[in-house]
């Protein structure tokens, strides 16, 4: 079984739990479900950075990154920068996260907000809308082409943006349709860890116009988002780059400024 593999499994096993423990309802009469969501493929389109930052405490190629951030600060910091909008992991077992995590983070900053998470139900998509975030990943490798379907239908009739990842042309072409907001491509192949920038260029001129497109992954320097944006990437996901030093906030605005001048 290889990693995705594995965590698919852990992660049927932990939905039926919380399935059990909070009951759809439950969700939706949660004060946050009822607020607006803010679009993230809106401000990609609109912005000349395009930086999407990344809550990432560990993840299972790297293990630790940094476990010593709290996630208000991180937020702060990523919405000081004048980031896009923030990812947040969720998944525990694997990247130390939680729907905790979303919640403090939409406590403490006022940015489109992702969750990261390997979704696999509908449930969980009323759990982000939940937790406050305003945009779903999904995950083209996980999913049979009538789920992304079903699941990005039901995701924008709750006001969430949609962002697909694929990480290669068979997973890309089975993941064009409307409900789709943003195509990532991701540069690490979740099965091996590999990681290469030329995924996203190879990638890049299958994805339609109408489509805004993401690259995520393995981005570490101003000269990658450059080499990037001639493909027509106006989003860039950035993960541990800025959440391996003490301060990421202070590393986003960095980045951001070198990027702007
Ligand atoms: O830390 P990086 O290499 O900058 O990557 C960030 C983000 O792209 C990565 O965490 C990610 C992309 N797709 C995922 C799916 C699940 C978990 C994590 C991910």
């Amino acid at each position: 079984m290889n990693i995705l593999d594995k965590i698919v499994t852990d992660k049927r096993k932990e939905i039926a739990l919380r399935k059990s423990l909070i009951p759809l309802k439950q969700l939706e009469n949660s004060v946050i479900f009822e607020k607006s969501t803010i679009s993230l493929s809106e401000r990609l389109k609109n912005s000349s950075s395009g930086i999407i930052a990344e809550h990432k405490r560990r993840s299972p190629s790297k293990s630790t990154i940094n476990q010593n951030l709290n996630v208000q600060d991180v937020a702060k910091g990523y919405e000081d920068a004048g980031v896009c909008g923030m990812s947040v992991l969720t998944d525990g077992k694997y990247f130390g996260g939680s729907l905790d995590d979303l919640l403090l983070a939409r406590a403490s900053c006022n940015l489109p907000l992702l969750r990261k998470e390997f979704i696999i139900d509908t449930y969980q998509i009323l759990e982000a809308k939940a937790y406050g975030a305003d945009v779903i990943l999904m995950i083209a490798a996980i999913l049979t082409k009538e789920e992304i379907k079903h699941f990005s239908e039901f995701a924008k009739s709750l006001d969430l943006d949609v962002l697909l990842e694929v990480h290669n042309l068979e997973e890309l072409q089975k993941s064009i349709m409307p409900t789709i907001d943003m195509l990532g491509v991701n540069n690490r192949n979740l099965k091996t860890f590999e990681v290469s920038l030329e995924t996203s260029k190879i990638l890049s001129n299958h994805i339609p116009d109408d489509f805004v497109k993401v690259s995520e992954s393995g981005i570490s320097s101003i000269e990658a988002i450059k080499e990037l944006q001639p493909y027509g990437y106006k989003g860039f996901l950035i993960g541990e780059n800025f959440m391996k030093t003490d301060n990421p906030g202070l590393s986003a605005t960095e980045f951001i400024n070198t990027l702007n001048s």
